[in-house]
């Protein structure tokens, strides 16, 4: 799919009524979705060259929203995880920093004190993280608290009980508040594709949450039973490939949830670079949201470079 601003009538005339913006987004055309699955299952089987392998490896480390959201997180374990961010490797300084540390918005000042002056940003979910569910006063005041203590980012969730009842215009205006509220923050939008139900949602969500301004589509929540996948991820990276062409402004994607292996993210990495391209092949336009897939990420850089495997005491444990 590829159409023009003009096409589109400019992005003021389809969000300018909630008549308008269904007549959009109901006039995406419909996802293939056998097809959307073959193709991000043979872009999967491409195998990555050796040569180009460590390339991948560092690039994926470089992307990784390293990530602790669990009701038993204490400051001691942020801080832990900031200095596994900052430094992946203490005793190989070569090997990349992480993007950012992905937290809870009462943990959010512990991260930004650990992460002073590391290049490492600090990215909290909010608005009534995970399910969303709570006034739309609660989760501004929920953002602003997160920026307010230092958050450079701000993962939200979408409404998904307004967006699957048909009021997308609701959710188009919660998002642009939430932007709003960001300030100087950048906003990822996270649809919860699997509680969306269908591909065809997946694109509308995407295409909502980038006319209401986010800078970042999120896949997931990584606390339902489907969380990122190669298809889901595929088709968003379409959208925000069509989404610029239409409108001039890039989009970047965040596949999260359940991404634990080196072989899974060097096949984000290609599904990236054959679907959206070269230009989102960097941390700014593309994340990794993950707990746990560094360590894997560490122990296939070592393998590499030194052909085997370090002692089971290599990596933390998570
Ligand atoms: O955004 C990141 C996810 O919450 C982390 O999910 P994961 O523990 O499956 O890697």
């Amino acid at each position: 799919m590829s159409s023009t601003a003009s096409e589109l009538g400019g992005l003021e005339a389809v969000t300018a009524s909630d008549a308008a913006l269904r007549r959009f987004l109901n006039g995406l055309p419909g996802v293939d979705a056998v097809g959307l699955q073959a193709r991000a299952a043979g872009l999967g089987t491409r195998s990555v060259k050796t040569t180009a392998k460590a390339y991948a490896i560092d690039l994926a480390i470089s992307m990784i929203d390293l990530t602790t959201l669990e009701g038993a997180d204490t400051p001691g374990k942020v801080r832990a995880l900031c200095a596994k961010g900052v430094a992946p490797d203490p005793t190989d300084r070569s090997v990349p920093r992480v993007a950012a540390i992905c937290v809870y918005p009462d943990l959010v000042a512990t991260a930004r004190e650990a992460l002073a002056g590391s290049g490492v940003a600090v990215a909290s979910v909010a608005t009534a993280f995970p399910s969303g569910r709570a006034a739309r006063a609660v989760k501004l005041a929920d953002v602003r608290a997160a920026v307010a203590a230092g958050a450079d980012e701000v993962d939200m969730v979408i409404d998904r009980g307004a967006f699957l009842s048909g009021r997308v215009m609701e959710v188009f205006e919660e998002i642009a508040e939430v932007r709003a509220a960001c300030g100087a923050a950048h906003l990822k939008v996270i649809l919860e594709n699997g509680e969306l139900g269908t591909f065809d949602a997946i694109r509308r969500a995407s295409w909502l949450a980038m006319l209401a301004g986010a800078d970042f589509i999120k896949t997931s929540t990584g606390k339902v039973a489907v969380n990122a996948t190669p298809a889901n991820t595929l088709l968003m990276l379409e959208a925000v490939r069509d989404f610029r062409a239409a409108t001039g402004r890039q989009v970047g994607v965040k596949p999260a949830g359940g991404i634990r292996t080196t072989k899974d993210a060097l096949k984000y990495l290609v599904l990236v670079n054959e679907t959206a391209g070269e230009d989102w092949l960097d941390p700014a336009w593309f994340r990794l949201g993950a707990s746990s897939l560094l360590n894997d990420l560490l122990m296939q850089r070592q393998k590499l470079a030194t052909g085997r495997y370090s002692g089971p005491d290599y990596v933390t444990v998570d």
